[in-house]
């Protein structure tokens, strides 16, 4: 006969997953040295039931700290100023780049050691996992914050080794310089892949066709693009990366923006949206073209981070702004490099004979006008240190990396707060601190409130007064942004 105690316990050992044991007990016959073996049976049943409660434990446990995890990571995003939206995304990687290695192959985790970088930034954190899960990104991320190596690294991985055919990844960026920077972080990582830039493969059309058939990655205006396209084969294309990706808009290229777009349409293609600044009209454009996008924001639109120590000067006219060059020059507040800013190419060739005239300091000039050797010399000179002082127009305002520039000074007010943000993150990149100077005069004063909103969200101290300023009408804005200020010659002064 079973005793109560053991009834019990089969009866509980058959709801248990493992029931074939007890069971067998149940069903075999009974003996008197079965009969002795009961205290095995209970110490048995006694061990499952300590070993699930320990499981039950370790359970409990493991839930506490994935619930532990997520709230370390969260606190850890909101510190950072990461935003994401989108769903079934790979976490970020908030460590070190070592922890990269289960993600990027062995290459470009030696590369990377190669470079120096140790620590991803905010938007390489997460953008990284997320392009590597192949994923329409639309990523907006302060200047200076290593936006090209957050698409530059997963996007090698994705396309792993040279393959025959055509480029499977196409990579836009608005200006000549940007590109050729582009180009060379490309390569910093690479070594299998072939990476060209559009004006290295011969203009002459069946050249072009030739050439195309042998790269991977293709890098280009895309204006140069839309006038080559035809002649080739586009089913490659897997990856569309568009830096700057608001800038295509201000120089009033929508139309071509959108002809592009068009033509990839019927691919299957990943696309990729970086800027520092991303209008939300801008950012509505490129949403209707994806599917299930993900966002990534850090910090904010129009952000400046808080490492550029940002001042304002009141110099009332076009002659207190020369003057205040010469103060800076004196006090020794001139500490090379710096990028000055000018509203147009006569005024940034005025003010260099200005400076040049002073001969303390190695002053340049560089604008659209110039042929574009000229231009790469001059970069490099400014590169190299032979040259401190570069006189630039807004063509050198977007994604321009010069190392460690001392100081931006916006000598004419720009022309809009999204140049503003993008002239002063010249500076304070990759971790650097920096400064910008802006002078304005009295035909600046309308524009003034919108800069004191742009102080604001960079988390800058900023003076009362200028919130007491009326906000400039969006006509008025608009009419700056497409003519500059008419203000007295340099020359003159
Ligand atoms: N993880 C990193 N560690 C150290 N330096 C880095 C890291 N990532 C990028 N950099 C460096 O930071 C600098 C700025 O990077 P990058 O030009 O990609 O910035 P960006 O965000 O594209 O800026 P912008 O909006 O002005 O184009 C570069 O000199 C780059 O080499």
């Amino acid at each position: 006969m079973l005793s109560i105690f053991q009834v019990l316990k089969n009866g509980i050992c058959t709801q248990k997953k493992k029931k074939v044991v007890v069971e067998q007990k149940v069903e075999a016959p009974k003996s008197e040295s079965e009969s002795e073996e009961q205290p095995k049976v209970v110490e048995h049943d006694f061990r499952r039931a300590r070993r699930k409660e320990s499981l039950d434990q370790i359970e409990q446990e493991m839930t506490k700290r994935r619930t532990q995890e997520i709230q370390h990571r969260n606190t850890l995003l909101k510190k950072l100023k990461i935003k994401i939206s989108g769903d079934n995304i790979n976490a970020p990687i908030l460590t070190n780049f070592a922890k990269m290695k289960n993600y990027l192959n062995q290459d470009l985790m030696n590369q990377l050691t190669k470079s120096g970088y140790q620590k991803p930034t905010p938007i390489q954190m997460v953008a990284i996992p997320i392009i590597l899960q192949k994923k329409n990104l639309i990523a907006i991320a302060p200047t200076g914050s290593g936006k090209t190596c957050a698409f530059a690294l997963p996007t090698l991985h994705n396309l792993e080794n040279h393959k025959e055919g055509g480029p499977r990844c196409l990579v836009f960026a608005p200006a000549q310089e940007l590109a050729d920077q582009l180009y060379k972080e490309f390569n910093k990582f690479n070594k299998e892949l072939k990476i060209k830039q559009i004006q290295e493969m011969n203009r002459e059309k069946q050249a072009f066709k030739q050439a195309w058939n042998h790269i991977d990655i293709l890098i280009s205006s895309p204006l140069k693009f839309l006038k080559l396209h035809k002649v080739v084969d586009l089913s490659t294309v897997e990856y569309v990366i568009m830096d700057e990706a608001d800038k295509y808009f201000e120089l009033g290229l929508l139309a071509q923006v959108k002809q592009l777009l068009r033509i990839l349409e019927s691919l299957q293609i990943t696309y990729m949206f970086f800027s520092a600044t991303l209008p939300e009209p801008v950012e509505d454009i490129y949403r209707e073209l994806l599917i299930d996008p993900i966002k990534i924001m850090i910090g904010g639109r129009n952000h400046v981070l808080s490492r550029i120590d940002q001042q304002l000067r009141y110099v009332s006219n076009e002659y207190g702004k020369i003057q205040e060059i010469k103060n800076l020059i004196n006090e020794g507040q001139m500490t090379p490099p710096v990028l000055v800013f000018v509203q147009s190419k006569t005024r940034a060739e005025a003010l260099m004979y200005e400076i040049e005239q002073l001969k303390v300091i190695r002053v340049n000039c560089i604008h659209g006008d110039m042929e574009s050797k000229t231009r790469q010399e001059i970069v490099e000179q400014f590169h190299k240190g032979t040259i401190w002082m570069l006189i630039c127009t807004d063509m050198m305002a977007r994604g321009i990396d010069f190392k460690d520039v001392q100081l931006v000074i916006n000598y004419d007010f720009p022309q809009s707060m999204i140049t503003y943000v993008h002239r002063v993150g010249r500076t304070g990149r990759a971790g650097k601190q920096g400064k910008a100077i802006t002078l304005f005069t009295d035909d600046d004063k309308s524009m003034l409130r919108s800069l004191a909103n742009v102080l604001k969200v960079s988390g800058c101290q900023v003076p009362e007064w200028l919130f007491q300023l009326p906000i400039a009408k969006k006509e008025l804005k608009k009419k700056r942004e497409r003519f500059p200020v008419k203000r007295e010659n340099i020359e003159d002064q």
